[in-house]
């Protein structure tokens, strides 16, 4: 059953949407298993959470689409002594430049990916970024110990102040500016504060359509909230929902990523993110998990879960091209070297619990190129050799 045959017989959804929704999901999940992703939806009449973020990025596309695909002007943007806010200025470029140097001290690669984009976005990059961070770090920082429902829901309240333009402190304020200057919308910042109530409440997923749900709060939500900011390309013939698709897709194959490259080390801090139903269906418990055994059984279930990774990173790569020529090098970068982590879990022979997978620095200087080569096509022609594959 496809998730079209759902939709139609959602007596709530309107006729617009499920036209819009149809052709995404026809191109992109038809090819992953039905009893993998849409296990839930299948069992209750309920929409899954594939159909409930896709209406997200509809929201955000149409936002994009009617305030322009590229960010007119920004970067012509003449600011300063003219309009007599001069010292303004000079704070907000303080409060830009530490975004960026937070951004170095994380995030390196990244850091040096950005420094091709156009001066104002890769400041709005950064600003992103940091905002990102700090989210995350309440909840896997220092002091995530002391993180409480109520210091999300103050931390919430501060993205509406920021959104509204009355900022907290200096990194606040660059996200402040940035949101003001580009199409981006709030839901997916708070979406992703959703995912840090869920990382504080919950610390088992049945399905994989609930992992998919808190893989959108903590990553799928960077897609989205970068995409009005990195530009599509004014030659690109994709439509913007297949584009913020493909971001939305590169957020979920990174963090399982994530997951199952620290799968070990969750467990140890009480957290499984694997879906239980896919790991007892594999034979597997809990127990097995904490007991850090690589058996067959753990080596097969494993490969499952790669393959599914590797599937969302190619629903990404579609989309790649389509983005501003600047913006393609880092996120073709960023999504060569995250790739490259399932590559490493397999050289460990899926040994994730005592080893953690990496990728070692040649392979990483050797995927710059190789990104940037691929940066260098332009959105027909990188469309025309994925029709080939
Ligand atoms: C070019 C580029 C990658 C831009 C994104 C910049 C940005 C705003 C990044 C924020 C990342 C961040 C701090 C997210 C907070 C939650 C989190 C930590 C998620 C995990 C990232 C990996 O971090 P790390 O390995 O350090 O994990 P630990 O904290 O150590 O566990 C995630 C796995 C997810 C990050 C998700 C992305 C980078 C999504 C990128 C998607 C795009 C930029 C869209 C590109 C567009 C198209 C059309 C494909
Ligand atoms: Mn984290």
């Amino acid at each position: 059953m496809s998730s079209c045959v759902l939709w139609v017989i959602s007596p709530k959804e309107n006729a617009t949407t499920l036209l819009s929704f149809t052709p995404a999901v026809g191109r992109g999940s038809m090819r992953f298993p039905s009893s993998v992703r849409f296990s839930s939806a299948v069992a209750t009449p309920a929409r899954s959470s594939e159909e409930r973020v896709y209406e997200v990025v509809l929201k955000q596309a149409a936002l994009v689409r009617e305030q322009g695909r590229v960010a007119k002007g920004v970067d012509d943007l003449k600011r300063g002594e003219s309009d007599g806010l001069s010292s303004n200025w000079d704070l907000l470029n303080q409060a830009y430049d530490r975004c960026g140097e937070v951004c170095a001290e994380y995030a390196k690669t990244f850091y040096l990916g950005t420094l091709l984009m156009t001066p104002e976005r890769r400041k709005a990059v950064w600003a992103i970024y940091v905002w990102c961070r700090r989210t995350d770090e309440l909840v896997d920082g220092p002091n995530a110990s002391h993180i409480t429902p109520k210091a999300l829901d103050r931390w919430e309240k501060r993205l509406t102040d920021l959104f509204e333009g009355r900022p907290y402190d200096m990194y606040d304020a660059a996200l402040s500016d940035t949101v003001s200057k580009y199409p981006v919308d709030i839901q997916p910042f708070k979406d992703m504060i959703e995912g840090m109530r869920l990382d504080l409440n919950k610390s088992r997923y049945q399905t994989f359509d609930e992992l998919y749900l808190y893989c959108y709060y903590v990553a799928g939500t960077v897609g989205l909230m970068s995409v009005p900011v990195m530009g599509i390309a004014p030659d690109s013939k994709a439509s913007t929902e297949s584009v913020y698709n493909a971001a939305l897709a590169l957020g979920i194959a990174n963090q399982l990523t994530n997951i199952l490259r620290d799968v070990g080390e969750d467990a140890r801090r009480g957290r499984i993110y694997l879906p239980q139903g896919e790991l007892a269906k594999a034979g597997l418990s809990d127990e097995d998990i904490l007991r850090g055994q690589v058996t067959h059984k753990w080596r097969s279930f494993m490969k499952g879960q790669i393959k599914r990774a590797r599937m969302f990173f190619e629903e990404a790569e579609k989309g790649v091209s389509e983005l501003s020529a600047a913006s393609r090098w880092p996120v073709w970068a960023s999504l060569l070297l995250y790739k490259q982590i399932l590559d490493a879990i397999e050289a460990n022979d899926y040994d994730n619990f005592s080893k953690r997978a990496y990728v070692g620095k040649a392979k990483k200087l050797a995927s710059l190129p190789v990104a940037y080569g691929r940066a260098l096509m332009k959105p027909s022609a990188k469309f025309m050799e994925l029709m080939r594959r």
